[in-house]
């Protein structure tokens, strides 16, 4: 035991709600997604101490991986654990990458995260665990999750700010029946004391980049590359239809945006629609942003809905503070009837929908703008 704070940190850690019923740690296994970076690093920490016997896996998903994964193969050292590196470049290319510039090329704005959670984390990963023969699999995701008998409940972490909750709202529900999330309650501060208390030798290690295989966040760089035809001008126009200026691809544009739009038009301009047939940009007010209603497809439960209408909290993005709306329930999709108008729908995001809890929110399940 390295120090108090540690020992303070442990016997608050693991109420008994945030292991798989059937799991005891001290006779268990369990895989770990290792990225490197403090809060996975943490997460393994605590399950070997919380008992289990813990290994760790790194998936390779882009080029850029070898300070990550000598990071990963650092902290498994000085844990004593094994490492595992698996090269899922190819996978993640079909995958995650193709959804990512399909989108673009449909005018849509995609959340490649909550696609990699449901195909690659909670998909592949769990797989390999499977294969490997571990008991449960682990990530440092800001999460908490709840097992019952009737199945695993996604809470909102206990550090509201860091919620990661929303990225698991299109994952397969019987994915999460064997998963911990050690850090979901704590707060990130708490998280770098533990992984300096414990002497990881990433514990102060920067936070990670906004999407993980996009190289200095320039998304339109990356598009550029892999796909050369979204460079194709058109027209900025107002709601009228109205010529304002030229832009040089769509993709560089997302619904709400204000910044970068090189047109000066005397009040606040955003962009309010994206048009693929005609390649067109649509500047408007800040109220042609505004919507009561939206459709939200392929919805993903991961518990039974109350009812077949109800009212409920959803996030529209992942920086979303979240708005009440009552929820219809219309057999694969889902209407929601904002509270009051929502600003910047933007399609190819995920809506994520909750219910209130005492100090939490539960995640019901989510789907597509
Ligand atoms: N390349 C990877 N290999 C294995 N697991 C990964 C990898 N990237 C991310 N993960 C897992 O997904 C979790 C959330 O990833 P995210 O990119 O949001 O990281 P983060 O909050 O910065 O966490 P960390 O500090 O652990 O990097 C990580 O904590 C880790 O468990």
């Amino acid at each position: 035991m390295q120090g108090r704070g540690m020992m303070r940190a442990l016997l608050i850690f693991f109420k008994p709600m945030d292991i798989p019923r059937d799991i005891e740690p001290s006779t268990s296994s369990v895989l770990v997604a290792m990225s490197g970076g403090v809060d996975s690093s943490v997460a393994a920490a605590l399950l070997q101490k919380q008992g289990f016997a813990v290994s760790g896996i790194y998936m390779i998903t882009h080029d850029d991986f070898e300070q990550d994964l000598s990071d990963a193969r650092r902290v498994a050292a000085a844990l004593g654990i094994e490492l595992e590196a698996v090269d899922l470049r190819s996978t993640f290319a079909e995958t995650v990458i193709r959804y990512f510039v399909e989108e673009y090329k449909n005018a849509r704005t995609p959340n490649p995260c909550v696609y990699c959670n449901r195909h690659i984390k909670f998909g592949k990963l769990i797989e390999l665990a499977r294969q490997r023969g571990a008991d449960a699999f682990a990530t440092g995701h800001y999460i908490r999750l709840r097992h019952t008998d009737s199945g695993s409940e996604v809470l909102t972490a206990k550090n509201t700010a860091k919620d990661q909750s929303y990225i698991l709202c299109m994952v397969e529900p019987e994915n999460l029946q064997r998963v911990i999330f050690p850090v979901g309650q704590f707060t990130k501060d708490r998280v770098r004391d533990m992984a300096r208390e414990l002497k990881l030798p990433i514990h102060d290690k920067a936070d990670s980049q906004e999407i993980c295989f996009v190289p200095d966040d320039d998304y339109p760089a990356m598009l550029e590359k892999l796909c050369p035809e979204l460079k194709k001008e058109g027209l900025i126009v107002d709601t009228d239809g109205a010529a304002l200026g030229r832009h040089e691809g769509i993709y560089k544009y997302t619904i709400g945006q204000r910044r970068g739009l090189g047109i000066a038009l005397g009040e606040p301009a955003y962009v309010v629609r994206l048009e693929p047939h005609s390649n067109k940009v649509v500047l408007g007010s800040k109220e042609d942003l505004m919507q009561k209603v939206a459709t939200v497809r392929d919805f993903n439960w991961l518990l039974v809905p109350p009812a077949e209408e109800f009212r409920a909290f959803v996030k529209i993005r992942y920086n979303h503070r979240g708005q009440w709306a009552d929820i219809i329930v219309e057999d694969k999709d889902v209407l929601v009837r904002f509270e009051q108008p929502a600003s910047a729908v933007t399609p190819g995001q995920a809506c994520a929908v909750y219910l209130p809890e005492e100090n939490a929110f539960k995640l019901l399940g989510g789907g597509w703008l």
